[in-house]
């Protein structure tokens, strides 16, 4: 049975005061493993979004824990958690979130600098990465001259480049073609995914569907239904 990477438990997050309350996620679990690229999709609204940010360490619940590795996150003080969330959780934005007045490897080598890595090491291995990702020769380049699917890549680079064990991405293909949705989403299988890795995807993208593991479908910010099975 593969390791759990994520636990989470009875998490309940709320929006608004009084009549104007909205439960975004209403006592909701999810367990994530080591080895499986798992989606999390629904309708609009459902709480996909605000449940991959409690997780992922981002946004904190009003209720309910979130082991990660072994560590209840939402336990640490804010510098514990954002070290623990630099060293173990990558992310990538909906809107890729690239600086634009950065070059390309720049913006790969963020992480990096923020662990206090020396420049020079940090750009060496930015350049690595943009070669996994496939876009060295793009590195000088500021990303506004990258089409979309390589805004992509180059946010997925900076998000391996701490070497996380958890890789999160927000709708990685709302804004792409299908063809290169789907080479994004087999070039995170094929490349990144590995034993030692979890990957936790939200998206409305049926056209990725096949290329989960397994599939948690939520309603009312809670977990409807599980398709396809652990590893
Ligand atoms: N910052 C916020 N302030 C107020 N309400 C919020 C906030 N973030 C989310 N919500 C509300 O919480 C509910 C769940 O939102 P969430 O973004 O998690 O859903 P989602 O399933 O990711 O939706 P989408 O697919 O449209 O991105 C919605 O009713 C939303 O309006």
């Amino acid at each position: 049975m593969a390791a759990l990477a994520i636990s989470a438990r009875n998490l309940v997050k709320w929006f608004g005061e009084g009549p104007a309350r909205t439960t975004a996620v209403d006592d909701t679990n999810l367990d994530a493993y080591f080895g499986e690229i798992l989606y999390i999709v629904g309708p609009s609204g459902s709480g996909k979004t605000t449940l991959l940010s409690i997780v992922s360490g981002i946004l904190r619940p009003d209720r309910g824990h979130v082991i990660v590795k072994g560590k209840d996150i939402w336990q640490l003080d804010k510098d514990a958690l954002a070290d623990f969330r630099l060293a173990n959780i990558g992310f990538v934005f909906q809107d890729y979130h690239l600086f634009p007045r950065l070059s390309t490897a720049e913006n790969v080598a963020i992480p990096l600098i923020l662990q206090k890595h020396k420049w020079p090491d940090a750009m060496a291995e930015a350049g690595r990465y943009l070669e996994i990702v496939g876009l060295r020769e793009r590195a000088e380049l500021p990303p506004v001259k990258l089409s979309g699917g390589e805004q992509q890549r180059v946010a997925i680079a900076r998000a391996m480049i701490s070497q996380p064990d958890i890789l999160v991405l927000d709708e990685p293909t709302a804004s792409l073609d299908g063809d290169t949705g789907r080479k994004i989403i087999l070039f995170v299988r094929g490349q990144i995914l590995n034993a030692h890795r979890c990957i936790l995807i939200v998206t409305h993208d049926a056209r990725i569907f096949e290329y989960a593991d397994r599939i948690l479908h939520m309603e009312d910010g809670k977990i409807a239904g599980v398709e396809g099975k652990v590893r």
